[in-house]
């Protein structure tokens, strides 16, 4: 039976205008933990309603960049505060609609918040630097300008932080947006549109579109009134954004894959090892590009290790995220809870040995939401499809090794680079470790998920583009250099 509790209908918004698609067609978005009941309708928008938002955010690009970094900032500093006035609702329907758990949610909303923030005060610093011109009657400068229309693509892991950390850069260096969040997460894309309409944006500066990402991504990826685009997902939507990218020339950024490792030393804190291992692993339900994927343990410490891991892992309590004494919530839908299983099948067949869950949970309550249990395997080799591949599910692999010069060698042999991570006490081993690891965030005794809004955030390999997000690199990707040469 479905039961629609809310069943509100949420439109596109378009030139600070709430909208239906012109093909008058909804998609639902189900609750993940309970797949009878619709959290509400979104728009299942045409190219033509890109096309609409395109033209709204180009005819608005010229007075948004007029106003001063102040001006701007002041818009962010007041979506911020509506957000914090909203934060509750936000973050369940964030639960609601993907899953995670409402305390995770929370502290995503208050990222979010704390992400607007940050960006508001950028608004107030340098966009350039006075460079010694050859003639000493001249004056040379480099000035930042923006892009002009920036898209956006997010996916659904992170629902508030994603857009937030990719709308709130782009708004402040002077860019206009069109975005088109992951439909599983479109209603509370919806609500941070909404905190910006409160706050007072300016008709055009920012759109939203959405739908489905053949028609309404692969619109923005090909419009040539979008200047620039950002995306995060996965590394084969990835590629077909950077390709439309260059083939008309826009600038872009990707951030997508992971297979990050977690090498615990013998020396290692056992407590705070297994603890980062189940944290970065097995929360989210192991949905974040940083989860720690692959637990590479020195042989000296690993029957220790493993036996306090599974101890640990089998009290954790898998259910609906709303509820209070719920660790892990489900799979965002029923294709990733399909993916993950497909995976550990694929983990059994080629040998590893599954030493903790695999299933689907039995308890009759569950039976209706895209559940499924930690699992742990062991004697998992490198070349085994789990050692390999991303999951993006609660799924650990634990491979043993005599030495860390092996740990290192096994933790870059992936073509992934995003997050590692060591746990030692001996410093040779912490900045080898630091030195020779083939990613772009690099921990020590720190678990491998996590990211601080104020640092450059990416990954090396088929992680990224190459380009950094957030903190200040973000300002690398939302503006273009002009150098100026003023002569009286
Ligand atoms: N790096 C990360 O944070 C994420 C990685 N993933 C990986 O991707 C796998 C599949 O998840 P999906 O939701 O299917 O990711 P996806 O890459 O298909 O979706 C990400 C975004 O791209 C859009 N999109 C999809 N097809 C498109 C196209 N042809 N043109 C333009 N935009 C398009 C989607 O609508 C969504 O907004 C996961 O199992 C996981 O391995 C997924 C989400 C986030
Ligand atoms: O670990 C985090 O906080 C961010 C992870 C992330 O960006 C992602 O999963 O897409």
């Amino acid at each position: 039976m479905t039961v629609q509790t809310t069943a509100v209908t949420y439109q596109n918004f378009i030139n600070n205008q709430w909208v239906n698609s012109t093909s008058e067609d909804l998609i639902s978005s189900l609750n993940p933990a309970n797949r009878n009941e619709i959290v509400g309708y979104i728009q299942n928008s045409t190219e033509e309603d890109v096309d609409r938002a395109v033209e709204a955010a180009k005819k608005a690009k010229k007075g948004w960049r007029k106003l001063s970094g102040a001006e701007r900032g002041n818009y962010l500093y007041k979506i911020a505060s509506v957000m914090e006035e909203r934060h509750k609702e936000i973050a369940e329907t964030l639960t609601k609609e993907m899953g995670k758990t409402l305390l995770e949610a929370k502290g995503e909303t208050s990222r979010g918040i704390a992400i607007l923030r940050y960006f508001a005060g950028e608004g107030m610093r340098d966009t350039g630097d006075v460079i010694p011109a050859s003639d000493s009657k001249a004056l040379m400068y480099t000035n930042r300008v923006p892009l002009g229309v920036a898209g956006i693509i997010t996916p659904w892991n992170f629902p508030v932080a994603i857009p937030i950390w990719k709308m709130a850069p782009a708004l402040i260096y002077g860019n206009t947006v069109v975005i088109k969040p992951a439909q599983e997460a479109a209603i509370t894309a919806a609500k941070i549109i909404e905190c910006m309409e409160e706050a007072g944006v300016p008709e055009g500066v920012v759109n939203l579109v959405t739908g489905r990402g053949s028609i309404v991504g692969q619109r923005i990826i090909e419009h040539t009134g979008v200047n620039g685009l950002t995306f995060t997902g996965s590394n084969k939507v990835g590629k077909s954004v950077a390709e439309g990218a260059v083939a008309r020339g826009a600038k872009f950024q990707l951030e997508m894959g992971g297979k990050n490792p977690i090498i615990v030393a013998d020396d290692a804190d056992l407590e705070q090892a297994v603890e980062a291992t189940i944290s970065g692993g097995l929360r989210s339900t192991g949905q974040k590009c940083t989860a720690t994927s692959r637990v590479i343990v020195q042989e000296g410490i690993y029957e220790q290790f493993r036996e306090r891991l599974l101890e640990r892992t089998r009290e954790i309590t898998v259910g609906d995220g709303m509820k209070d004494h719920v660790w892990m919530g489900p799979c965002v839908n029923e294709n990733q809870l399909n993916t993950v299983l497909s995976y550990i099948e694929t983990g059994k067949e080629e040998g590893a040995t599954l030493s903790l869950g695999g299933e689907r949970p039995r308890d009759p309550e569950l039976e209706n939401g895209f559940y499924v249990e930690p699992t742990i395997f062991e004697d998992v080799n490198q070349d085994m499809t789990i050692a390999q591949e991303e999951i993006f599910g609660p799924v650990l692999a634990l491979m043993k090794v005599d030495t860390i010069e092996k740990a290192l060698e096994m933790a870059n042999d992936v073509t992934f680079g995003l997050s590692a991570s060591i746990f030692t006490k001996n410093i040779d081993n912490m900045f080898e470790f630091i030195d020779e690891v083939e990613a772009g965030l690099v921990r020590v005794n720190f678990e491998t998920a996590g990211v601080e809004l104020q640092a450059p955030f990416g990954g090396m390999k088929d992680s990224s583009s190459g380009s950094r997000e957030q903190g200040t690199a973000a300002k690398e990707f939302f503006t273009s250099i002009k150098t100026v040469y003023v002569k009286p």
